[in-house]
Parts: structure tokens; C-alpha cells; sequence
């Protein structure tokens, strides 16, 4: 009979699309698989899986009442027990042989179902802080599957293992085509790409254009492509002219992109280092900086330890040091300095730790 496996996704872009290329790769592999998915985006999630031919079950995910609204707790009990409930009678029905837990709040109550029905599980940490929620249903899991080295493994409950950050497919590949949006620049002169998490990355597009003009100024032929995660760019459009760059909401061709960048900036995501790792690109991070327990902070301290990245607070960013800092990593060889683990079986490697036969 074929293994059973149920992804729980958490509510974000960060948790969703690491369990999607799980998913995928389980698939692959001739496993049951299925998406657990909760929150306000897990409609278009659902739809996103079911491209992919997977099936996805849909949750109210719930976050913890702050502490300043201590009125809103018993609602929030009588709600969290309510999900707890249907999670174990969704179980009692699905039977899976394992569940995977991609991280964030809105998997507990399915995580403390399955713990009552002595349910396997397993939990994927991305970043290299293992998150709240990861450490507590640690308590639960039989392994602790994480991205990076971990900066607080004393917390976890459970054994650990680092297998890597699992990145999409499509990244995979080795021969990428030039995306249609940057066919008017060409393939010779240095390029810029940047880009934002699932929070886009207002402060550095913001910037980003001066520090252009600062680097142009210096005499650099530089082109840029600039993913603002806003569908209002006509301004940035303008200001840019005739300029060798590409301004564009958003990409699904980001291994061409990463792949062809000298240097990106960013955030410190744990996808994004994983990605710009696997590519070899350097980079420079911009932690988010309300990022939950200033875990982007930790992953791009993690990062620097490799010479391909350099760390910029966004409080420390202007034209100057966002130029400075392009135009060191630019000068800087970039064969030569790149020294982290790229785990581009992550995916294959999480399911041989849930199933060691397969
Ligand atoms: C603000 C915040 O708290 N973000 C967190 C969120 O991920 P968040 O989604 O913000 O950031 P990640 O770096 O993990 O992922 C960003 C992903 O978006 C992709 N991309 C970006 C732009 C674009 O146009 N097209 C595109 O496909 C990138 O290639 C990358 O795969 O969960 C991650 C995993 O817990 C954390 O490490 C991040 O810190």
C-alpha cells in the first residue's frame, strides 16, 4: 500500500511553497500526498496545488491573542479546541502514515491531533532561528528536519538534522531561457536584480534608484532589474528613462534571473538564501527588520560567513552605502569566495528521513 503524507503549510508564502516542492517531489515519487492549508491565501494555494495535481484540504488558521487583549483568550481557546477537534476527526478519517509540519501557529492544532493519535510527524525548519511554533511541537516530533545549521538547536526536543531548504523545481533546472520582460537587456554588461519576500521591500525599492544613479555616476554599465511586489511602478518606470533596466511586479523566472544577476539584493528569507546559495550569486541582504524574533537578521548573519553575501540594516541604507555596498560585492570574483552547502536534493532528502525505505 502506498505511504501517506499530509504537508501542513502554514499560512504564508515562506512555509507554502518549500511544502509545495515536498509535496511535488513525494508525488514524484508515488506517495499519497495531500496539502494541509490554513488562512486567508490558502484559496489561491489550493489552486496552486491543484495545478500541480495535488489535493489540499482548507483550515481557519488562528494566531495567538496578544497579550495586551487579554478579553480575547477564552474566544480564542473555545476556537482553538474547535479546530483541535476537527483536526482529529479530519485524521481519524484521512489515516496518514506521517505529517509533515512546514511551520507557523496555524499548524498546532492539527500538530497536538496528531500527537493524541500518536501520528508520526515530522517538522521542516526554514530558517536558521527555529521558530516558535517549530520549538514547541519539537516536543512531539519524531524529527526536526532543518534548512541550515541551527543558531538555537538547544530548544528542540527532538533529534535534528539538517537537510536543507527545498527549492522549487523549476530551479532546478540548468539551462534557463532569457525571461521576455528583460529581452532589451543584454548579456554582457554587470546586472543588479532585486527583489523582496513575501512583505515586498518597500524601503529598498525606494532607494535602489539612487543608488543607481550614485553607481552610474561612478562610471559602472549597469543594468537592473527591479521586482517591486507592486502593481504601481508607472513612477519608477519614468524616473528610470531609457536606462538599461527592467521594472516588473514580480517574476516566476527566477532561476534565469538569479542565475544571470552578479549581484542581487534582497531579504534575508531562508528560500532566498537557499536559492542565491544554489546559484552561487552574491548578494546583498537586507533584513526585514520586524521579522518575527529577528530571524532575518540571524539568517543573514548565517549567510555572511561566506564572502558572496553582505548584511545592510535597513536603517543604515541610503544611496551611498546601498551603492557601496553593490559595488563591493560586484569587484569581488565570483567563483572564488562562495563557501556554503547548496542541498539541491533537500526535498528528497526530508522524505527519506519520514520514510527511509523509499
Ligand atoms: C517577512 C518574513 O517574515 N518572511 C519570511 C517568510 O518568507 P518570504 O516568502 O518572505 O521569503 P523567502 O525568502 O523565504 O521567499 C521568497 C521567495 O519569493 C520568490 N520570489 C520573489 C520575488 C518574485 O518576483 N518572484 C519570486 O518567485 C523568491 O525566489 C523566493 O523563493 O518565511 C520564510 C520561511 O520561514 C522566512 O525565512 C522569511 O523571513
Amino acid at each position: 500500500m502506498l505511504s501517506k503524507l499530509i504537508v501542513s503549510c502554514g499560512g504564508t508564502g515562506g512555509h507554502y511553497y518549500p511544502g509545495l516542492s515536498i509535496a511535488r517531489k513525494a508525488q514524484d515519487k508515488g506517495l499519497d500526498v495531500s496539502l494541509f492549508l490554513t488562512g486567508r491565501r490558502a484559496p489561491g494555494q489550493a489552486e496552486i496545488a491543484e495545478e500541480h495535481g495535488l489535493k489540499s484540504n482548507l483550515a481557519r488558521a488562528l494566531s495567538l491573542p496578544s497579550i495586551k487583549k487579554p478579553w480575547r483568550i477564552p474566544l480564542f481557546a473555545w476556537r482553538f479546541y474547535c479546530d483541535y477537534l476537527k483536526a482529529k476527526k479530519f485524521l481519524r478519517e484521512e489515516k496518514p502514515d506521517a505529517v509533515l509540519f512546514m511551520g507557523s501557529f496555524a499548524g498546532v492544532p492539527l500538530g497536538l491531533a496528531c500527537a493524541s493519535l500518536k501520528i508520526p510527524t515530522f517538522i521542516h525548519e526554514g530558517n536558521v532561528w527555529a521558530g516558535k511554533a517549530n520549538r514547541f511541537m519539537s516536543k512531539y516530533a519524531q524529527k526536526f528536519l532543518a534548512s541550515f545549521p541551527l543558531k538555537n538547536e538547544s530548544a528542540i526536543q527532538c533529534p535534528t538534522v539538517v537537510v536543507g531548504m527545498p527549492i522549487r523545481p523549476e530551479l532546478l533546472e540548468e539551462n534557463f531561457k532569457k525571461p521576455d520582460f528583460i529581452s532589451h537587456l543584454n548579456d554582457e554588461d554587470p546586472l543588479v536584480l532585486c527583489f523582496g519576500g513575501s512583505q515586498g521591500a518597500e524601503a529598498i525599492n525606494k532607494m535602489l534608484r539612487y543608488a543607481y544613479d550614485v553607481m552610474n555616476a561612478r562610471k559602472y554599465k549597469l543594468q537592473l532589474v527591479q521586482l517591486t511586489g507592486s502593481d504601481d511602478n508607472a513612477e519608477l518606470i519614468d524616473f528610470y528613462g531609457n536606462s538599461p533596466v527592467a521594472v516588473s511586479k514580480q517574476s516566476q523566472e527566477m532561476g534565469a534571473l538569479i542565475n544571470r544577476a552578479n549581484v542581487v539584493v534582497c531579504r534575508a528569507g531562508a528560500s532566498s538564501i537557499a536559492e542565491l546559495i544554489h546559484f552561487k550569486t552574491k548578494a546583498v541582504l537586507i533584513p526585514y527588520p520586524i521579522a518575527a524574533e529577528d530571524h532575518q537578521e540571524i539568517n543573514a548573519d548565517y549567510a555572511c560567513q561566506s564572502n558572496g553575501f553582505y548584511k545592510l540594516h535597513q536603517s543604515e541604507i541610503d544611496q551611498f552605502s546601498l551603492a557601496n555596498a553593490i559595488e563591493l560585492q560586484m569587484r569581488q570574483d565570483k567563483e572564488l569566495d562562495f563557501s556554503m552547502i547548496d542541498y539541491p536534493d533537500a526535498a528528497d532528502k526530508v522524505l527519506k528521513e519520514i520514510f527511509p525505505k523509499i
